[in-house]
C-alpha cells in the first residue's frame, strides 16, 4: 500500500478515536498489518479507536469501511458514522446524509451544532443474529466467565446492532474489573465472532452509566453501539425507558428506541481534531 501523500483527518465521537481516510481518489485497503502499524503510538497519528474510510458508493452519500486498531475489518461504528455524517452534512449542504456500512445503510442528520443524529435500524435479538454459539434467551444469557465473580456478571444481554454486544448490568465499572473482564469475554467460545462488552449501571430510568471493553480496540472513552445495545438491553429487562441518556467516559449520547419504527436513533457530539498526512509505508 503506497501511502504517499494521503490525507486524513483526526475526528472523536464522544471521545472515540478515529482516523478518517478519504478515499474517494484512490482506493484505501491497508492489510491488517497496516492498520495496526498505522495505530501504534510512534506513528504519530496519536492511537485510534478506529480507521475509517470513506468511498464512493452507487447507492448512499458514500460508503463507510471500518478497522478497528488491531486491524479487524468490521461491520459498522456508531460514532464514526456520526463523524463521517457530519463531514458530508458540512461538504453537501444536505439535511440527511446515507452512508452505506458492510452493516447495511444509516442515515444521518444535523442535530445542532457538531451534534449529529444516526439511526442505527433495528436491534438484532435472536441468538442466531448476535451472533451465539448456542441457542439462548438473549434477554439475559448464560454465561462462565472463568474466575471472575459471577454475580457480577449475571445474566447479561446479548444484542447485535451490526455488531455483536453482551451487556452487564453491574455496578463495579474501574478499569481493572472491566479490562480484566472485558478481555476475558472478548474471545468467550461463546460469541463465534468475538464481542463488545459493555458494563452497564442503571442510575434511574433515563440515565445509563456506560464503560466498554470493544472487540478489537478494547477500553475507549465510549462506543456508539455500545451504547445502543445498552440502551436495548436494559429497556428489554424493564430497567429504563426506550430513550435515555447514556453517560460514557467521552461524553453523552442519547438513545431512542423508537416503538413505532423499531429503530434506535443515536444522537451526539461530534469533534474535529486536525488534518496530516499519513506517513508513506
Ligand atoms: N469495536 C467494534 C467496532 C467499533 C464500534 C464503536 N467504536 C462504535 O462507536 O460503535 C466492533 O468490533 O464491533
Amino acid at each position: 500500500m503506497t501511502q504517499a501523500a494521503r490525507p486524513y483527518i483526526r475526528m472523536n465521537g464522544a471521545g472515540n478515536a478515529f482516523i478518517v481516510v478519504q478515499a474517494f481518489e484512490a482506493p484505501f485497503h491497508p492489510t491488517e498489518a497496516e492498520v495496526r502499524a498505522l495505530a501504534a503510538p510512534e506513528v504519530g497519528l496519536g492511537g485510534f479507536d478506529q480507521l475509517i474510510g470513506v468511498e464512493p458508493s452507487e447507492s448512499a452519500d458514500a460508503f463507510m469501511r471500518v478497522w478497528n486498531a488491531d486491524g479487524s475489518m468490521v461491520q459498522t461504528c456508531g460514532n464514526a458514522l456520526r463523524c463521517v455524517g457530519w463531514l458530508l452534512l458540512e461538504a453537501t449542504g444536505k439535511e440527511e446524509v446515507v452512508i452505506d456500512t458492510l452493516g447495511g445503510p444509516t442515515t444521518a442528520r444535523r442535530a445542532g451544532d457538531h451534534q449529529v443524529t444516526v439511526d442505527m435500524g433495528q436491534p438484532r435479538l435472536d441468538w442466531t443474529e448476535v451472533p451465539l454459539a448456542e441457542e439462548m434467551d438473549t434477554r439475559g444469557i448464560e454465561l462462565q466467565v472463568g474466575p471472575i465473580d459471577a454475580p457480577l456478571l449475571h445474566t447479561p444481554g446479548a444484542v447485535s446492532m451490526g455488531n455483536p454486544h453482551v451487556v452487564f448490568f453491574t455496578d463495579q465499572q474501574d478499569d481493572a474489573f472491566v479490562r480484566g473482564s472485558g478481555s476475558l469475554i472478548e474471545h468467550h467460545p461463546l460469541f463465534p465472532e468475538g464481542v463488545n462488552v459493555g458494563f452497564a449501571r442503571v442510575i434511574d430510568r433515563g440515565h445509563i452509566r456506560l464503560r466498554v471493553w470493544e472487540r478489537g480496540a478494547g477500553l475507549t472513552l465510549a462506543c456508539g453501539t455500545g451504547a445502543c445495545a445498552a440502551l436495548v438491553a436494559t429497556a428489554r429487562r424493564g430497567l429504563t425507558e426506550r430513550k435515555a441518556t447514556v453517560v460514557v467516559d467521552g461524553g453523552e449520547l442519547i438513545i431512542d428506541w423508537d416503538e413505532a419504527s423499531g429503530h434506535v436513533f443515536m444522537t451526539g457530539p461530534v469533534e474535529t481534531e486536525r488534518t496530516g498526512l499519513l506517513p508513506q509505508s
